[in-house]
């Protein structure tokens, strides 16, 4: 085989319900993740060395170094099976860099899927999952995609059952924010959390199917910490409220703010509206739920 491609979707929290940080320094969730329609692809090729290549208009701040989670995924992969990870990674990145969309995980997830199928590893779905989890918490989500339920720092997943098709808008904001930050200033906001838990409420209203259930019950408890980090991200969100959004709120960590729209025209409505109101660097329509990591050629 001499190229592989996988196409990995980007995520949004349907609820992040945060308890207080753990001894190891991480916080356990009730992490409602949802697989949205806006992808990049990963294409391994063999080659002397392992190298990562990076296309997109978010191309610029994306690490090339062994840093990046495609790199960290093939080094895994090839320890694993006592391979060389010897593989160009070309990363086409849609997705928005450290927006909250878990991009980056996405890439990981994808790279192992690529390198699995380049190398003939024929890894089992167990080893693939604990390879993903190793790599970071939203990881293993980024392979399975749909909807589930991620409990633990997000790792442990239970799949979950979606009614229909909800139709969003991302608007991205320039700059990232930093996901150890926003925690950070989470535990600073919130002396004493609870411990968290999935709402039955969001579960029937996934299984429903209907945007204007799942509207009412959207949470994500990193909101108010993503804004006071940065408090301009009110801005999109009363342009969305007022623009005919069912709801708004902050992507996960931020700062990518997401939209639930009623229909797809509504949709594109709102996502004419946001960019004309200059309050973000751009504004998406995209549908979910969206498969996994895929491979889609080679
Ligand atoms: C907040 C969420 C919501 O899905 O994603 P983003 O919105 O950033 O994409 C996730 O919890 C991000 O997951 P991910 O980005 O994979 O985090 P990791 O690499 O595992 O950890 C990075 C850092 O985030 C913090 N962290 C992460 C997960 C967790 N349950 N508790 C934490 O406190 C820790 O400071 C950790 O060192
Ligand atoms: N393949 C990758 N794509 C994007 N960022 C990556 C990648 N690998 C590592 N990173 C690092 O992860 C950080 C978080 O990026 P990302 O995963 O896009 O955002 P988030 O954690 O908010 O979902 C980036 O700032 C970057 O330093």
């Amino acid at each position: 085989m001499t190229a592989v491609t996988v196409r990995v979707p980007a995520k949004v929290n349907v609820q992040l319900a945060v308890g207080p940080a753990r001894p190891d320094g991480f916080h356990d969730l009730a992490n409602v993740f949802l697989a949205v329609g806006l992808y990049d692809e990963v294409t391994a090729t063999p080659a002397d060395s392992l190298r990562i290549t990076c296309s997109g208009p978010d191309a610029d701040k994306v690490p090339l170094d062994r840093t990046n989670l495609a790199a960290r995924a093939a080094e895994l992969l090839a320890a694993r099976f006592g391979l060389v990870p010897d593989v160009h990674l070309h990363i086409a990145k849609d997705i928005p860099v450290a927006g909250g969309m878990a991009g980056g995980s996405a890439d990981g997830a994808a790279a192992l899927v690529a390198c699995d199928a380049l190398w003939g590893t024929g890894a089992s779905r167990a080893e693939l999952l604990d390879i993903c989890a190793e790599l970071g918490s939203d990881v293993p989500f980024s392979l399975v995609g749909g909807a589930a339920l991620g409990t633990g720092r997000g790792e442990k997943l239970t799949p979950l059952e979606v009614g229909g098709t909800f139709h969003w808008v991302f608007a991205a904001a320039d700059g990232g924010l930093s996901t150890p930050a926003v925690y950070r200033e989470f535990d600073r906001l919130t002396p004493g959390a609870s411990a968290p838990s999935a709402s039955p409420a969001l579960l029937a209203a996934l299984r429903s199917g209907d945007p204007f259930e799942l509207a009412p019950v959207l949470t994500n408890d990193l909101q108010s910490a993503a804004l006071s980090l940065r408090p301009s991200l009110a801005d999109p969100l009363a342009v969305g409220m007022a623009a005919g959004a069912l709801a708004s709120l902050v992507s996960g960590s931020g700062p990518t703010t997401a939209f639930l729209a009623e229909d797809k025209p509504s949709a594109r409505k709102l996502a004419d509206a946001l960019t004309a109101s200059g309050t973000c660097r751009s504004a998406r329509v995209a549908s979910s739920p969206a498969p996994g990591a895929t491979v889609v050629s080679g």
